[in-house]
C-alpha cells in the first residue's frame, strides 16, 4: 500500500491558494480534512487526485514522484469522488460504475469476469446492488453520490480521495459510508464538514486559508480553542453516557 508524503503549494494568476502544505498519510490511514470554505480543500484533493499539475513542491505516492507517472498509473493508485460529478446521463448504474475498471482494461486486458465480480462487490459495498439497472437520470441525489464511490471502489484504488462524500446522504447512509471507509483497506484523505465526522478518521488536518495549519488526532485537534480560531465557533465537547466518543455542540461565537 501507498504512504503519501506531500509538500505543496498552488497558485493561480498569482494568489496562493495552497501555500507549504506538508504532511505525510500512512498506508491505510484515514485521514480527515477539515476547513471553513475556501480554505483549499478541495484545492488539495485535485492536486492529489492528478487533475492540476502540480507546478510547486512534490507529491510521492509510495516513495514514487507523482509527477514522473503517467495519468493511467495514477487512476490506477488514486481514486477521486468530487464533490459535483457529473455523469453521462443515458447509462446505468451498473455501466457507470463499471467506468472504474477503464484504467486497467487494454486489448490485451479486455473486460472479464474478475471485473463484473469487482463491480458487484463495489454496488453491495454502497448498498446499491438492487439498483444496478437503474437508468442513472432516475437516481435521486444520494443514490448518484453512493454509486460515484462505488465507481471509486471499483477503482480498487490505494488511495481514495472523497470530497465532502456524505453531503446528500441521509443519516443511515453517512454512518454506513464512514464505517465502510473506516474498514476499507487503503489510505483514505476525506475533506468534511462535519466535525463530529471528522472525530472517527484516524487523524484530522485543519486547513486555514490555503494553509495546513493543524494535524494530529481528532481529540488533540478538535479542542475548543482551534475551533474558535478556525471556525468562529464556541464548542461545548459533551460526553455522552455509555460512549467512548465524545459529541460537539456548537454556537456561534460573537
Ligand atoms: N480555478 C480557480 N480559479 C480561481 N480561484 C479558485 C479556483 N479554484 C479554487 N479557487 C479558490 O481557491 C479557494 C479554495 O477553494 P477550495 O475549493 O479548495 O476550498 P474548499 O476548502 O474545498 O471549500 P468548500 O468547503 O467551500 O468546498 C477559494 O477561495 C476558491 O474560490
Amino acid at each position: 500500500m501507498h504512504p503519501i508524503q506531500i509538500n505543496v503549494g498552488w497558485r493561480i494568476r498569482g494568489r496562493p491558494l495552497l501555500q507549504d502544505v506538508s504532511f505525510e498519510v500512512q498506508a491505510g490511514e484515514t485521514l480527515g480534512l477539515i476547513g471553513p470554505n475556501g480554505s483549499g480543500k478541495t484545492t488539495l484533493l485535485r492536486l492529489l487526485a492528478g487533475l492540476e499539475k502540480l507546478k510547486q513542491g512534490t507529491v510521492y505516492l509510495d516513495h514514487r514522484d507523482m509527477s514522473r507517472m503517467s495519468r493511467r498509473e495514477v487512476a490506477r493508485t488514486v481514486a477521486f469522488v468530487e464533490q459535483q460529478v457529473s455523469t453521462e446521463e443515458r447509462i446505468n448504474v451498473y455501466q457507470a460504475v463499471s467506468l472504474g475498471r477503464t484504467p486497467f482494461l487494454s486489448p490485451l486486458r479486455p473486460w472479464a469476469l474478475e471485473d463484473e465480480q469487482i463491480v458487484a462487490c463495489a454496488l453491495h459495498d454502497v448498498g446499491m446492488s438492487q439498483l444496478a439497472n437503474r437508468a442513472w437520470h432516475t437516481l435521486s441525489g444520494g443514490e448518484r453520490q453512493r454509486a460515484h464511490i462505488a465507481r471509486a471502489l471499483a477503482q480498487q484504488p490505494e488511495i481514495l480521495l472523497l470530497d465532502e462524500p456524505t453531503n446528500h446522504l441521509d443519516i443511515r447512509h453517512q454512518l454506513s459510508l464512514l464505517q465502510l471507509v473506516e474498514h476499507l483497506p487503503v489510505t483514505v484523505i476525506v475533506a468534511l464538514h462535519d466535525l463530529n465526522q471528522a472525530m472517527m478518521c484516524d487523524r484530522v488536518g485543519v486547513m486555514e486559508d490555503g494553509r495546513l495549519v493543524d494535524i494530529g488526532m481528532p481529540r488533540t485537534v478538535l479542542t475548543a480553542a482551534r475551533l474558535r480560531q478556525t471556525f468562529g465557533v464556541h464548542v461545548d465537547i459533551l460526553q455522552a453516557p455509555g460512549e467512548a466518543n465524545t459529541v460537539m455542540r456548537f454556537r456561534q461565537a460573537l
